[in-house]
């Protein structure tokens, strides 16, 4: 298995426009019986252009359109009119998206921000009219530049999802019943034919108009950092979540020791997600009663380091909203 097999990736065909040429036109009047030079300059060729869209989730679309071609010029004309600049095409893709060459397979860039928009394809400078040719000894030029011709190329886009929210827990920890009972939304993931491993997401409507994206990250198991199960894919994930909730289900054996194995693993994986923020969920909390609660929150007070805690149940729709709050609380630290 490779990691192509995790990150959603397409190949598209990419081409701008040719510039317009620019025009050879001798200004004629009534009257009037040398005219100079009047050709006007070609438009420039539209450009091929990647667009950040954080309405996107996948790359779903470019599976039925793997075309991108950009407007031609328009040609120069009389009277020093510029042609008109093709039209720029552009293509809209959700964040989180890194643009190769397919050819060379080097980064050309990643499309990280709302609006961002970073040019593919460039379309070609129109050439210039004869009028800008005119010299002492050349009065009537009859020649102007050709515009330049568009580019074209093989792209491949990658997306490697990005969530605010990264569920990090064992099998069985209840994160699958979680995401059904906080998010609203799923993603159309099931559409990718070439995506294996499914990262499940969804987006988590908060308040009135906000939201983020929760992903479970599956398969975290003891020993994923050495590539053990397929966790190492998974763990290149979280990478970019800005914050991990570590799912640990109350009937563990022992939590606080949970929580250090996960976060071992992260740590062998790489040292750096140890700086995101960290939450614990101890879910299917319906299975304890309110005195065993209170003994167990001594020990996560003594043992968990200060990391916060919350006691949830998604079956028993118990501390859902406050999850929310908190999650939200901590993205916008
Ligand atoms: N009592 C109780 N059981 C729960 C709760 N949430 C999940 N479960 C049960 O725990 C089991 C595992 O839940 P999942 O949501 O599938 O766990 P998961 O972490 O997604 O597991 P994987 O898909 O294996 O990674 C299921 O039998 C659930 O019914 C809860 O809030 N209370």
């Amino acid at each position: 298995m490779t990691e192509g097999n995790f990150v959603d990736y397409v190949k598209v065909h990419v081409a701008s426009g040719n510039g317009g040429k620019g025009s050879v036109h001798l200004h004629r009047e009534k009257y009037i019986t040398k005219g100079g030079p009047d050709g006007g300059d070609g438009g420039r060729g539209g450009h091929v252009i990647v667009r950040g869209n954080s309405n996107l989730w996948t790359l779903v679309t470019f599976k039925f359109r793997k075309h991108f071609k950009a407007g031609h010029g328009e040609h120069g004309s009389k009277n020093r009119s510029t042609g008109a600049d093709g039209k720029d095409v552009y293509m809209d893709v959700p964040l989180g998206t890194v643009v190769r060459d397919t050819e060379t397979n080097k980064v050309l860039f990643e499309i990280t921000e709302e609006g961002e928009e970073k040019i593919v394809a460039e379309g070609g400078m129109g050439g210039r009219g004869n009028w800008h040719f005119k010299s002492p000894t050349n009065q009537t030029p009859r020649y102007a530049q050709p515009g330049i011709p568009g580019e074209e190329s093989h792209i491949t886009l990658e997306l490697k999802v990005l969530a605010d929210v990264g569920l990090v827990g064992f099998p069985n920890a209840g994160k699958s019943t979680l995401l059904s009972v906080i998010t609203s939304a799923k993603p159309k993931i099931a559409d990718y034919e070439f995506t294996t491993l499914k990262p499940n997401l969804g987006i988590v409507q908060y308040r009135d108009f906000q939201s983020f994206v929760m992903a479970d990250i599956p398969g975290i198991i003891e020993g994923a950092a050495e590539g053990k199960g397929l966790g190492h894919y998974f763990l290149r994930h979280i990478e970019r979540n800005a914050t991990l909730l570590f799912l640990i289900p109350a009937d563990s054996n022992d939590i606080s020791r949970e929580y250090e194995i996960l976060l071992d693993e992260l740590r062998r994986y790489n040292p750096e997600l140890l700086h995101k923020q960290r939450f614990v969920a101890i879910s299917k909390s319906d299975m304890l009663d309110e005195e065993l609660m209170e003994e167990m929150r001594i020990e996560l007070d003594r043992d968990l380091k200060g990391v916060s805690y919350m006691f949830i149940s998604s079956v028993a729709q118990q501390g859902i909203l406050e999850l929310k709050d908190k999650l939200w609380m901590l993205l916008n630290e």
